[in-house]
């Protein structure tokens, strides 16, 4: 699958009326690989994947995903496609193992095993009625409908929304397996580190516009985190200051607050050399890795590209 494109978009643009979804979007998601598709809310990720499924129709531009035109080769398409969409609604009253029949003949029929693997994975007891479950068990038949017929693309809208934390690892496992089976993985999330942890680039989206791709080991080399570091007694900014990728230092006593971009190493072994009471590190913030990025005014969507 070396070098083919499962999805590509060109000048992708939808308005609502005046209000832009979303603007001139120039994507290719190479097939085989997985790609995060970031950005804060309102930022234009549902109305991506719905254009690329043909669930809404472009103001201009086009897109090609599996080599074919959502338009024209819908039906032929969704087969090939793993959906999950950002809201879940089902329909009927029916168990979660009647409603998977229904999707899995839909499909011209599914290895059923395979359903009752991811189900247990996922730890979802398939006997219950959907209608009664959680947001998170409804979640995961969402996830089992999407993968089950092990679709050659899989287009994930915010996927981990509503799963604990062990259920998100189990998923991002799923995610890799799919990657090294040969699928292609095109999912949008607002939280940078769950993507980072899974994509091999992502595509970060801001008021209806491409903002960057990155690849993901470029991107944690970038990342931006908030420490605090609590000392015994109190410290000297300029220590801290002088650090490679530390900014921001603020000393309050004993307290130090700064940020840095990239390996926490050096102030952490700077750090080490006084007595540590505690030490707070927050997780990248998608917003300042945006604006790292801004201000190194490298990965704009066209160098992405070339790198693609
Ligand atoms: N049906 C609609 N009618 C009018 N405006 C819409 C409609 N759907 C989306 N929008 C607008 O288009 C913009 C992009 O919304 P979209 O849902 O694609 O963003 P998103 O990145 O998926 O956000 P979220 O994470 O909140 O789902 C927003 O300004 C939103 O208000």
């Amino acid at each position: 699958m070396t070098g083919e494109i499962a999805v590509r978009t060109e000048a992708l643009t939808k308005f609502y009326g005046a209000r832009r979804g979303i603007e001139d979007l120039g994507l290719e998601v190479a097939a085989g690989e997985v790609m995060g598709f970031l950005g804060p809310n309102g930022a234009g990720k549902t109305t991506t994947i719905r254009l690329l499924l043909d669930f809404l129709r472009p103001t201009r531009g086009t897109a090609v995903v599996l080599g074919l035109d959502p338009r024209r080769d819908k039906a032929r398409l969704h087969r090939r496609i793993g959906y999950l969409p950002g809201e879940l609604a089902f329909p009927g009253t029916g168990r979660a193992d009647e409603l998977l029949r229904f999707f899995a003949a839909a499909r011209g029929g599914v290895d059923w095993s395979h359903v009752t693997d991811l189900a247990g994975r996922l730890e979802l007891d398939l006997a219950r009625p959907v209608r009664a479950m959680s947001k998170g068990n409804k979640q995961k038949v969402g996830l089992v409908q999407a993968f089950m017929h092990r679709p050659d693309l899989l287009v994930l809208d915010e996927p981990t929304s509503g799963l604990d934390p062990l259920m998100q690892q189990e998923f991002l496992a799923m995610v890799r397996e799919a990657r090294d089976a040969g699928q292609t993985v095109f999912m949008s999330s607002h939280v940078l580190a769950e993507v980072q942890e899974v994509a091999d680039r992502v595509a970060i989206v801001r008021d209806g516009r491409l903002a960057a791709v990155q690849r993901v080991e470029s991107l944690g080399r970038r990342a931006v985190r908030t420490v605090e570091v609590h000392f015994a007694d109190p410290v000297d900014a300029a220590e801290f200051a002088v650090l490679p990728g530390v900014r921001d230092v603020d000393v309050s006593g004993p307290v130090l607050r700064c940020t840095v971009e990239g390996r926490l190493d050096p102030l952490v072994k700077a750090a080490a050399r006084h007595e540590v009471i505690d030490l707070l590190s927050a997780e990248p913030d998608l917003e300042e890795t945006f604006l790292s990025f801004y201000y190194h005014s490298e990965g704009t969507a066209d160098a992405a590209r070339a790198d693609a």
